[in-house]
């Protein structure tokens, strides 16, 4: 009942905001097209607002779980035009606080104890409210201020079942529409099931905030609040309060004598020392989620909370990325497409030469503007949809940095409009390759991966006697094959012998060819050839 409620809500969103417009009639299939006219509300609704505002509004409209639902849409960029991946990044969750009454229930089932105990003081008022979560203020008994951070109260049931209508629209949308499948629907809404689940495991996000803490424990350039383990469950976690100034809020860090271009600077800095140096990023970098300590404004620490999302990359991931940027502000592009296909990413028999041309027609028009103006989100943007054409299919965890990597560059140009991000990347990119290949690189890496070595030792043992065993029994068939092979052919070879030898003999003796009794002939030939099989 639930659901056909909630139904009747989205398709009322669709007709309100003509979202059915978005789709281009005429190249959709007879049926569809059909269907399409029918829909009442066309010739009685008009909204003649830009097809990205509608979008947005018509999701804002269906509520908090469809609004992060857009936020994930927005970061897309390989698959949504750029008018709408804009205006979806719009979309802010301001939701209405629930009652406080519920979070300290939930605090106290999850924690086994009440507010008053757990607590010197809670302030019932809460801080701020968004779609997952709800963040209360509280101080501990040891006298250290904190936030209390809860999952909202029955959140889970109401994404899980948006979460099937929108499976259900996808494969709908795919069955009219064929075309739609290059937009990737149904990967699109398995991204945004995996990350919303994700983050409504608090422990989750608490074990990433420890990690990101402890990667960065000594850094002058990022700050991320502790967790108090002993008050994390999976809907309840508390941190560290933190006090700095939003990093939207330009005009309070000018005010106060920031230097902004040492501030956009460290922005990249930190992106590129996650990536290169911890293979483990914050993915969730929107100015909602990053404060400023400006307690010596001249060297600016930016302050990280809400690691619900993060990235991790593997080796070879970082190897890939850290190669193709550095062949690309080269715009050596046989070398980036022969890494792709060296490294597996597109199938081997990819040719190269058609790859690089397809490289070079992205990336020339982009080197066209000074390096300072280059887009490295927007570079890494347009090669997945390159490598996609290619067959690559793009890991999750690249299309994670490359809106990572667009965030991160759209904040430093807020910050600092003139921010050089290749200047400041590349030290970064060149010190990693060499310390990859230099000595030390290499004696490190043996040193890390000795200890695995020797432990699998016993087992690389006891695999490759299998192998072998496996090998040798394959060997066996397939020289048994072969063996039935050879003597089938030698039987074909007979019975075409004597075939060949009674149309010889037709052929000299024509009137044979009326006393042979040809059906026996080949019916004994093939009864007496299986008959030996
Ligand atoms: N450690 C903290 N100290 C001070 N304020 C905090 C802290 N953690 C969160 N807040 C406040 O609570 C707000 C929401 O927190 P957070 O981003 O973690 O919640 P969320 O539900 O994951 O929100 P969203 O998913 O919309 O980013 C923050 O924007 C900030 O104002």
């Amino acid at each position: 009942m639930l659901q056909l409620t909630r139904l009747i809500k989205i398709v009322g969103a669709i007709a309100r905001y003509r979202l059915d417009d978005l789709v281009e009639i005429d190249r959709l299939p007879f049926p569809a097209r059909v269907l399409m006219r029918l829909l009442p509300w066309r010739y009685f609704i008009k909204n003649t607002e830009p097809r990205a505002i509608r979008l947005r509004k018509g999701l804002e409209s269906l509520g908090p779980i469809f609004i992060k639902f857009g936020q994930i849409l927005s970061t897309r960029r390989d698959l949504l035009p750029d008018d709408i991946s804009d205006e979806l990044a719009r979309l802010q969750d301001r939701v209405e606080p629930f009652p406080a009454a519920d979070a300290v229930t939930i605090i106290e089932k999850s924690l086994h104890a009440p507010v008053s105990e757990l607590f010197d003081r809670f302030d019932h008022e809460p801080m701020a409210s968004a779609s997952i979560a709800q963040v209360h203020g509280a101080r501990l008994h040891s006298g250290e201020e904190v936030v209390v951070k809860v999952i909202r109260p029955g959140i889970e049931k109401v994404i899980r079942k948006d979460i099937r209508l929108m499976y259900g629209f996808s494969r709908l949308l795919i069955t009219l529409i064929r075309e739609a499948k290059r937009l990737r629907p149904m990967e699109v809404v398995r991204d945004y099931e995996k990350t919303i689940l994700d983050e409504l495991d608090l422990l989750r996000e608490a074990a990433n905030t420890s990690q990101l803490r402890r990667n960065f424990i000594s850094s002058p350039l990022l700050f991320v609040p502790q967790v108090y383990w002993d008050f994390c469950k999976p809907s309840v976690m508390v941190m560290e309060r933190i006090y700095g100034v939003p990093v939207a809020d330009t005009e309070t860090l000018k005010a106060n004598g920031t230097d902004m271009k040492k501030l956009a600077e460290r922005g990249v800095e930190i992106f590129f020392t996650q990536v290169f140096r911890d293979r483990f990023f914050h993915a969730d970098m929107h100015p909602g989620n990053i404060f400023v300590d400006i307690t010596d404004p001249s060297e600016p620490r930016y302050i990280g909370i809400d690691c619900g999302i993060v990235g991790t990359l593997e080796p070879e991931d970082q190897y890939y990325l850290a190669c193709n940027l550095l062949a690309f502000f080269k715009r050596d592009y046989r070398k980036v497409a022969q890494l792709h296909v060296d490294s597996g990413w597109v199938p081997s028999h990819t040719v190269v030469g058609e790859l690089e041309a397809a490289i070079r027609t992205v990336c020339e028009p982009i080197f066209e503007r000074p390096l300072k103006d280059i887009s490295f989100g927007h570079l890494l943007v347009r090669l997945f949809q390159v490598a996609r054409r290619f067959e690559m299919e793009v890991q999750p965890q690249l299309v994670l940095l490359e809106k990572t990597l667009l965030n991160v560059e759209g904040l430093g140009r807020q910050l600092y409009p003139d921010l050089d991000l290749w200047n400041t990347a590349q030290p970064y990119l060149e010190k990693w390759m060499k310390d990859q290949v230099s000595p030390c690189g290499i004696s490190r890496s043996v040193r890390d991966n000795v200890p695995d070595w020797l432990l699998s030792a016993p087992n690389m043992a006891r695999n490759a006697l299998h192998s072998v065993k496996q090998i040798s029994e394959h060997q066996q068939k397939l020289m048994a094959m072969h063996n039935r092979a050879d003597k089938q052919s030698g039987k074909l070879k007979w019975l075409g012998g004597v075939l060949v030898l009674l149309a010889a003999a037709v052929l000299v003796f024509p009137e044979w060819s009326t006393q042979i009794p040809w059906q026996g002939v080949i019916m004994g030939g093939v009864g007496g050839w299986l008959l030996t099989r």
